[in-house]
C-alpha cells in the first residue's frame, strides 16, 4: 500500500512553497503571452505557467487546438467530460514522478489577458448585509432589504464589453451628479470598489429552457475575483427606477486565473441561514458555497477580509433564477456574485458601507479615505486553506487614473 504523508506533491518545487496560490491541487486555467508571442492558453502550477497549446502540439492533450486560441471559451465549451478528462491529466503530468521536461514559461515573463471572451455579465446582489448596508443608505431603515430579496436573488444585466483583466487601469469617470441646484456635469467624488466573486458559465442553455439548480452547478467552470468599480454619487442620482446604469459601466476588473469548480470541491459549504423557505424552482439539493477567505487591500494595505460562505443565494441559484423566465445562456457569461460583506466593518466589500456614505473615514497607510482617490490600487484576494495547501485565486487589481474633464 501507498504510505500517506501530506498533500500530493509537485515536482515543481514553487507549487509545494507554503502559502502558494498554485499547488497541483489547484491548476486553474489562464492565456498568456511572451514578447510579441502570441496569446494562447495556460494552467498556473507555482511560479510557472504550463503552456498548454505546446503541450497539445506534443500530444498531451486533445481538445482540436482550442488552447491555442487566446480565450479559453472554445476550450470550456467542450463540456464537462472534458474539463475533468484535462484535470486527471494535468495532475498526472505535475504531481512528483510526472512529466518534468512539459512546456514551462515563467510567471514573471508573461503577461496575462482577459481568460474569457466575456459573452454577457450580469451582477447580483446576494450578501444580506451588503444588501441591507446599502439599503439603508440609499432607501433609509424601512425600506432597507427589499421585500422580494429572501426569495430571489436580485440582479441587473451589466456590460461584458466594460470587463478587464487584472492590471488594467481604471479611469475615474465623468457623469451626471445630483448638485443642490439640479444635476451637475462633474468627477465622481464617490469612487468605490465592490469585492465579488464571477462564475463562468461553461455550458449553453437554449432559449425557453429553464435550468435547475442541480443542472446549474454542472453549467459552471469555475471562478474568478471580481471588482465592480461603481461611482456611487451617479448611482444614486441614476439608479430609480432601473438599476445601476453608468455607475457600474466604468469598468470591472476581473482576475486572470479561472480557478475551477473542480478545485473547490472539498470547501463546498453552506451558506447564511435562510429566513423563509424557498420557492421549489430555488430548492438546492446540497450546499453550494465555499469556505472562501476573501479581502480587499489599498495600496498594498489589507483593508477588508470576510468568508465567501457569509452569502445567501450560490452562483447555480443566480444562474437557475437567471433561467427563469427561459433566458438563454452562454459559455462565457459572467455572473458577479454579488458584493460580499460579513457582518462587522472590516469585513465589509465596499467603502460605501465600511464609511457609513463616506462619514467614517478607514485609515489606510495613516491616510484617511472615505472613497477611491486618484493613483490608489486596490487588489482582491481569496484563497481556501486545503490539508497542507492553499487554493489561491492570484491577482486582481486596478490602478485609479484621475477623470478626464
Ligand atoms: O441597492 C442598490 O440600489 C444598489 C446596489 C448595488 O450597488 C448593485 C450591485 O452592484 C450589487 C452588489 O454588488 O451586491
Ligand atoms: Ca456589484
Ligand atoms: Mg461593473
Amino acid at each position: 500500500m501507498k504510505k500517506k504523508e501530506g498533500p500530493v506533491r509537485s515536482w515543481l518545487a514553487s507549487a509545494n512553497r507554503e502559502g502558494c496560490d498554485f499547488p497541483v491541487q489547484n491548476l486553474p486555467y489562464g492565456v498568456f503571452s511572451v514578447g510579441d508571442g502570441a496569446a494562447r492558453c495556460g494552467v498556473a502550477i507555482g511560479d510557472m505557467i504550463v503552456d498548454l497549446a505546446a503541450c497539445e502540439a506534443r500530444g498531451l492533450f486533445d481538445t482540436g487546438d482550442a488552447f491555442s486560441e487566446p480565450q479559453l471559451n472554445a476550450f470550456i465549451a467542450q463540456g464537462r467530460a472534458k474539463w475533468d478528462e484535462n484535470r486527471t491529466r494535468l495532475t498526472e503530468l505535475l504531481t512528483e514522478g510526472g512529466d518534468e521536461s512539459l512546456p514551462l514559461v515563467a510567471m514573471r515573463d508573461a503577461r496575462l489577458h482577459l481568460p474569457i471572451r466575456v459573452t454577457e455579465f450580469t451582477d447580483f446582489y446576494s450578501s444580506r448585509n451588503h444588501a441591507f448596508n446599502v439599503g439603508l443608505l440609499f432607501r433609509g431603515a424601512e425600506n432597507a432589504l427589499p421585500a422580494q430579496w429572501t426569495h430571489m436573488p436580485i440582479g441587473y444585466n451589466g456590460r461584458a464589453s466594460s470587463v478587464v483583466v487584472s492590471g488594467t487601469p481604471i479611469r475615474r469617470p465623468m457623469g451626471q451628479l445630483r448638485g443642490v441646484n439640479g444635476p451637475e456635469w462633474a468627477a465622481c467624488r464617490r469612487l468605490d470598489l465592490e469585492l465579488e466573486l464571477g462564475a463562468i458559465v461553461g455550458a449553453d442553455s437554449p432559449m425557453g429552457q429553464r435550468v435547475s439548480v442541480e443542472e446549474a452547478e454542472g453549467m459552471i467552470f469555475g471562478y474568478v475575483l471580481l471588482n465592480d468599480w461603481s461611482a456611487r454619487d451617479i448611482q444614486a442620482w441614476e439608479y430609480q427606477p432601473l438599476g445601476p446604469f453608468q455607475a457600474k459601466a466604468l469598468g470591472t476588473t476581473i482576475s486572470p486565473w479561472i480557478v475551477t469548480q473542480a478545485a473547490l470541491e472539498p470547501f463546498r459549504c453552506e451558506g447564511a441561514a435562510r429566513d423563509n423557505p424557498l420557492l421549489p424552482y430555488l430548492h438546492e439539493s446540497r450546499p453550494g458555497f465555499y469556505d472562501l477567505a476573501i479581502g480587499w487591500r489599498m495600496n498594498g494595505q489589507k483593508v477588508a477580509q470576510t468568508n465567501y460562505n457569509v452569502m445567501y443565494y450560490s452562483s447555480a441559484q443566480q444562474l437557475a433564477h437567471h433561467t427563469s423566465s427561459g433566458c438563454p445562456m452562454r459559455v462565457g457569461d459572467l455572473l458577479g456574485s454579488g458584493t460580499i460583506s460579513g457582518p462587522a466593518p472590516e469585513q465589509t466589500g465596499a467603502l460605501l458601507e465600511m464609511t457609513q456614505g463616506g462619514k467614517n473615514p478607514v485609515t489606510v497607510n495613516g491616510e484617511p479615505r472615505s472613497f477611491i482617490e486618484d493613483g490608489d490600487e486596490i487588489d482582491l484576494f481569496a484563497h481556501a486553506e486545503g490539508d497542507g495547501y492553499r487554493i489561491g485565486f492570484g491577482p486582481c487589481s486596478g490602478r485609479v487614473l484621475p477623470a478626464v474633464e
